[in-house]
Order: C-alpha cells, then structure tokens, then sequence
C-alpha cells in the first residue's frame, strides 16, 4: 500500500493539474481562505480546490483535524497522514475548481 501511495503521488506531481483541470473555475488562495469553518471548509490539495463541507464531519480520522487546514493548503498534512489509494480517490468527489497560477505549488 505504502508503495502504492508513493506511485500515485509521484504521478501527481510530475504532471501537474490535466487539460480537464485547467477548464475548472479558477481560485486565489485567498478566496479559500474565507472558507475556513465547519459550515464551509475548503482546502487546497496538490494545487486543486476542494470543498469537503459535507465530508468533514465524516472524516474517519476526526473532524478536528481537517479543520485545522480549512481554508488552507493541506497538500502535505493529506499527504504526510495513512490516507490509502480509496482516501485519495474520494478527493474527486468534492473537487471544484484550481488555484490560479501565481498561487500553485506543483504545476
Ligand atoms: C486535511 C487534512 C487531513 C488530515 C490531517 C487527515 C488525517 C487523517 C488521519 C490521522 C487519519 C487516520 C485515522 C485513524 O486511522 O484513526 C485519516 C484517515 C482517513 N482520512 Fe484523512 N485527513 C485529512 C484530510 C482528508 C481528506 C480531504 C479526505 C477525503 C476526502 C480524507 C479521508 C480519509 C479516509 C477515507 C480515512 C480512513 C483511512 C483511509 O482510507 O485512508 N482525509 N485522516
């Protein structure tokens, strides 16, 4: 599992955000910053925007610990943390947009 993770992970961050990515609907960091609560939480993953308002209360790890980077880039604390292949795959779900270029990390 562990290699597998690290696969999936370089395949992210050697490609950068796809073709069907740059259509999404683009965000400055501080436009997610605003969203930084329980009632709307929206993170930053590997350059991409997630709004996981409904997920986080669902969160198997505690949803105290996805507060913490509500409004914030989580690129490393998703990364740094036992997240599976399933874990990475949900992220699809609740995708809506990407960080304008001069605020990307990766791409
Ligand atoms: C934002 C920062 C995040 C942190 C710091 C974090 C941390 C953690 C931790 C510590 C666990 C282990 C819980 C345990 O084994 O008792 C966990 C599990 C899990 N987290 Fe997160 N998490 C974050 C974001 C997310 C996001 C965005 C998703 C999916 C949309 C997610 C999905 C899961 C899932 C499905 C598990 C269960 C184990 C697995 O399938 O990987 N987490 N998380």
């Amino acid at each position: 599992m562990d290699f597998l993770r690290r696969f999936t992970r370089q395949i992210s961050f050697k490609n950068g955000l796809s073709v069907h990515d740059e259509k999404l609907p683009q965000y400055y960091l501080k436009d997610v910053a605003s969203h930084c609560t329980i009632e709307s939480c929206w993170m930053v993953i590997r350059d991409k925007v997630y709004d996981f308002t409904e997920f986080i209360e669902y969160h198997p790890g505690g949803y105290e610990l996805m507060l913490e980077y509500a409004g914030a880039d989580a690129t490393t604390a998703f990364d740094e943390k036992p997240h599976t292949i399933e874990a990475n795959a949900m992220l699809d779900k609740y995708l809506i947009g990407v960080l304008v270029k001069e605020d990307r990390m990766i791409s």
